[in-house]
């Protein structure tokens, strides 16, 4: 005879069948009375959810609206991806900072990865494996050795730039888009241009220009939600956008290889001039001469290249639009302005915020992805959620900055000192957390310098039309590309005076003289 009898043998059948049963429908019950308290949101369509609640083009607009119903937090969903919008300082603080060890992740970007050739930028990479390594580099090529250097390019760069206005004023936008890119090209490959059209230049112009295109065409791309798409060829989606993928994917390659074979031979000479690429190389050399981790050198300086020139020319566009908007009101940072004591340039940050500047595609910055699930404020969030920080909104709090769309640089300044009891807009402008912009230093010192330099020399006002009337430029940026530029515009430069024009070409020629006058000996 058993140790059991035969009823409890029954019911202890019926406890093991019944088990994983009651186990499922604790769980389902858990997960949906966990799903009732998820943040609120807009109220979707089965399947595709939020999909055509968000608009093709300037999300953070919509975001900010919703606000007004549901508040800081909101969670939405598209086509089964969740999307959790932190819409104030707080919450983005709260989730990107404090949160960071679980909230640095990135969503996958299908297309930018498989079609567009971007799987090696880490801007598209979970947080986790190499990025380490290749943020790590960053930080070690941009440091207090080599910073002196970079700065002593920035300071030549701008002056030329403020020769260069001063020759063709109504060139400023293409003079601006130059100096960015031979800024940070000095910096990234210690490349000097010096042609107007330098090939160099012409690479690193092909690929913004390619990759701009693309992320058009990636707009609205179903392939961006439903990355098993992107297993298919893209032509098959359409051979326009095929076609701006393509022309990105061979940019960026060119971008990755050739300045960087260049500057490689110009170490194994013994010629390259300083630079990040450089650094790297030297920092790497095994001592048979062989470069450890050449792919990563390569490519997050190539990626730094990409990620710098064009987010700083935008900053110094609407630098110039700031300008305009300040117009006639006073600002004693902006007559005859100290170099070293005043600091327009963090308002600066906070008004392009609330413009609207967007980095990444379409989004007001770049997201980041949860790893695990989270809990906060009472609410539950599900792993694998794309949280969406609004910087534009957390730029245009009232409470801590009143009548937020004036540019008032008082509000930071008060044109000796900074305060130091202020909300940083740096801190929203670089991003968030363990992924905060690694080449802010660079960007926060060219920006900088070049505003000093401009302020020093002009007087930079309205336009006047025809009708002697001030020409009003449009203060809203373009938006939805990688990053929102302000559209073209016109404005005027008055030199303050002679004198200041006098020590303008005396401190060109001083800085750096040799820089003005060596040509470039390589071609890529
Ligand atoms: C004014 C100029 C710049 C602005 C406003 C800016 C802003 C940003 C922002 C908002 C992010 C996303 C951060 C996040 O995910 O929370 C980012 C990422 C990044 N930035 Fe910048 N950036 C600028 C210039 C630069 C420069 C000059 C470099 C390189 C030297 C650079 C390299 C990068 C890289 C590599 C990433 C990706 C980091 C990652 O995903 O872990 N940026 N930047």
């Amino acid at each position: 005879m058993g140790l059991l009898s035969n009823k409890t043998r029954l019911a202890a059948l019926l406890c093991a069948s019944l088990a994983p049963a009651v186990y499922f429908l604790w769980r389902s019950r858990k997960a949906r009375s966990k799903r009732t308290r998820l943040p609120p949101g807009p109220k979707g369509y089965p399947i595709i959810g939020n999909y055509y609640d968000l608009p093709a083009e300037g999300s953070h607009l919509q975001y900010s609206e919703w606000k007004k119903s549901y508040g800081d937090l909101i969670f939405l969903s598209v086509l089964g991806r969740n999307i959790l919008v932190c819409n104030s300082r707080e919450t983005v603080m709260d989730i990107l900072h404090k949160r960071g060890a679980n909230s640095s992740d990135r969503p996958r970007m299908p297309i930018l990865e498989r079609w567009c050739g971007l799987g090696w930028a880490i801007f598209t990479w979970k947080y986790e494996g190499e990025i380490h390594d290749r943020r790590r580099m960053v930080f070690q090529s941009i440091n207090k050795n080599t910073m002196p250097h970079y700065e002593q390019h920035m300071h030549k760069e701008a002056l030329d730039l403020a020769r260069r206005i001063l020759a063709t004023p109504e060139r400023f936008l293409f003079l601006i888009d130059r100096m960015t890119g031979t800024t940070i090209m000095r910096i990234a490959y210690g490349h000097a241009v010096y042609a107007e059209h330098d090939q160099w230049i012409g690479l690193a112009n092909n690929m913004n220009h390619s990759f701009r295109e693309a992320s058009k065409a990636l707009g609205t791309h179903i392939a961006e939600v439903l990355p098993f798409l992107t297993l298919f060829p893209a032509w098959i989606f359409g051979l326009k956008e095929a076609k701006a993928f393509k022309t990105c994917y061979d940019s960026m390659n060119d971008m990755v290889n050739l300045p960087y074979n260049m500057v490689k031979k110009q170490v194994e000479r013994q010629e390259a001039a300083p630079s990040m690429t450089r650094w790297l190389i030297e920092q790497n050399m095994n001592p048979d001469g062989s470069i450890a981790n050449e792919h990563m050198i390569k490519e997050i300086t190539a990626e730094s290249f990409a990620a710098g020139a064009d987010v700083t020319e935008a900053m110094i566009k609407v630098f110039i639009l700031a300008m305009l908007a300040l117009s006639e009101k006073s600002w004693t940072g902006c007559d005859g302005i100290e170099p070293v004591t005043s600091r327009p340039k963090v308002a600066i940050y906070r008004w392009l915020a609330t413009q609207g500047i967007s980095i990444g595609h379409d989004t007001p910055a770049l997201p980041h992805q949860l790893t695990n699930d989270e809990e906060y404020n009472g609410y539950f969030i599900p792993a694998g959620t794309m949280v969406v920080p609004n910087s534009y909104e957390c730029a245009r709090d009232e409470s801590i900055f009143p009548e937020p769309e004036e540019f008032r640089p008082e509000r930071f300044t008060d044109g000796v000192k900074l305060f130091t009891n202020i909300v940083e807009p740096r801190d929203f402008a670089f991003g968030y957390g363990r992924r905060v912009c690694p080449g802010r230093q660079i960007s926060d010192s060219t920006l900088w310098i070049t505003i000093v330099t401009m302020l020093y020399v002009f007087d930079i006002r309205k336009a006047i039309g025809p009708d002697g009337q001030p020409i009003e430029p449009d203060l809203v940026l373009a938006n939805s590309t990688a990053t929102s530029f302000p559209k073209p515009f016109v404005c005027d430069f008055i030199p303050r005076s002679a004198q200041h024009i006098e020590i303008l070409n005396t401190t060109y020629e001083s800085v750096l003289p040799s820089a003005t006058t060596k040509p470039s000996p390589d071609t890529v």
